[in-house]
């Protein structure tokens, strides 16, 4: 088991961060509003208009999620909220056997952790934010459906986490990158996400991916595991399609069971 110290980790959080997120990208505080609702499943309710919800099948078994917070699908709290209420519908509607999720964006999956939220905001304001984007992640991780990210753009830091919490990865050809670049940006990363990336790539990978910082082509993430597959872009979501409905093929219980089995160890890691 990983020991973390949380009072360093604390003092970090409410000394350091905001100051290094905000160098790092050079902004103030852009965070804007409301977007469109796309949801049409009558059980899916986000509270909230920032993930779209597409039903794939007539079955109702595959269900598309597609973030949708302009410009960059940066995670604010509200959004990690609604994506944590939509999983958790989702694990609870007994029809659903899989998830897809990608972007409504063109060039990018996710830019990571809206780190204008850092910005100005007190210790227990940043805990609070935090908190939601683990929950969110944790619930992506141990969801009882078949999950599939299809990465259609950037990846970068919790953009790539929420990717690492699905079970295949497919990212498209182009210029984009894809990484774990928290310790560029000044985050010491915490030991659930490095748990996460070690389930993911191994260890001796992992920790490489994670000391560089390094942001990858869809090349060299498929070298490293961050994907499994990288396709042109027009093929990516019925190349998703195809694997998860392999995925589903194998019967429900085990399925689940095994998934259960093999993730759960992982909620140990807090910090
Ligand atoms: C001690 C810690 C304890 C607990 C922590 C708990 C959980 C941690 C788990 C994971 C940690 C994750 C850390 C992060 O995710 S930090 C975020 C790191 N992300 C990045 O570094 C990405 C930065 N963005 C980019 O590289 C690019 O924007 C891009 C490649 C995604 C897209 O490039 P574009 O050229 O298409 O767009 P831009 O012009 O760069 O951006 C448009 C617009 O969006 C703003 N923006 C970009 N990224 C973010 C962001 N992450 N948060 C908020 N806002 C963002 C950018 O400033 C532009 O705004 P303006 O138009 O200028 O207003």
């Amino acid at each position: 088991m990983v020991k973390v110290n949380v009072d360093m980790a604390s003092s970090f959080i409410r000394a350091v961060l905001p100051r290094l997120a905000c160098r790092h990208l050079k902004i103030g505080n852009n965070c804007n509003g409301r977007y469109l609702y796309g949801c049409n499943k009558r059980w899916v309710s986000s509270g909230s208009d920032l993930v779209q919800v597409e039903q794939d099948d007539s079955d109702n078994e595959i269900v598309v999620l597609k973030m949708n917070v302009k410009p960059v699908n940066a995670c604010t709290a509200e959004f990690n909220n609604a994506m944590t209420k939509l999983i958790k519908d989702l694990d609870a509607d007994e029809q659903s056997k899989g998830l897809i999720l990608t972007s409504t964006l063109p060039n990018v999956f996710s830019a990571g952790l809206q780190l204008t939220a850092l910005h100005g905001k007190s210790y227990d304001e940043i805990k609070e934010y935090f908190s939601t984007f683990q929950t969110m992640a944790h619930t992506l991780f141990t969801s009882r459906l078949a999950t599939v990210a299809a990465i259609n753009g950037h990846a970068i830091a919790g953009g790539c986490v929420i990717a690492l919490c699905c079970e295949y990865r497919v990212m498209a050809e182009g210029k984009f990158h894809n990484g774990l670049n928290e310790v560029i940006v000044g985050i010491p990363m915490p030991a659930w996400v490095s748990a996460y990336t070690v389930y993911a790539l191994g260890t001796n990978t992992a920790e490489k991916v994670i000391l560089s910082g390094k942001k990858h082509t869809p090349r060299e993430a498929l070298q490293v595991g961050l994907v499994d597959q990288v396709v042109p872009p027009d093929d990516l979501i019925q190349v998703s399609k195809n694997i998860l409905s392999d995925l589903i093929k194998v019967g429900d219980y085990p399925r689940r069971l095994s998934k259960e089995r093999l993730r759960k160890e992982l909620l140990m890691f807090s910090l």
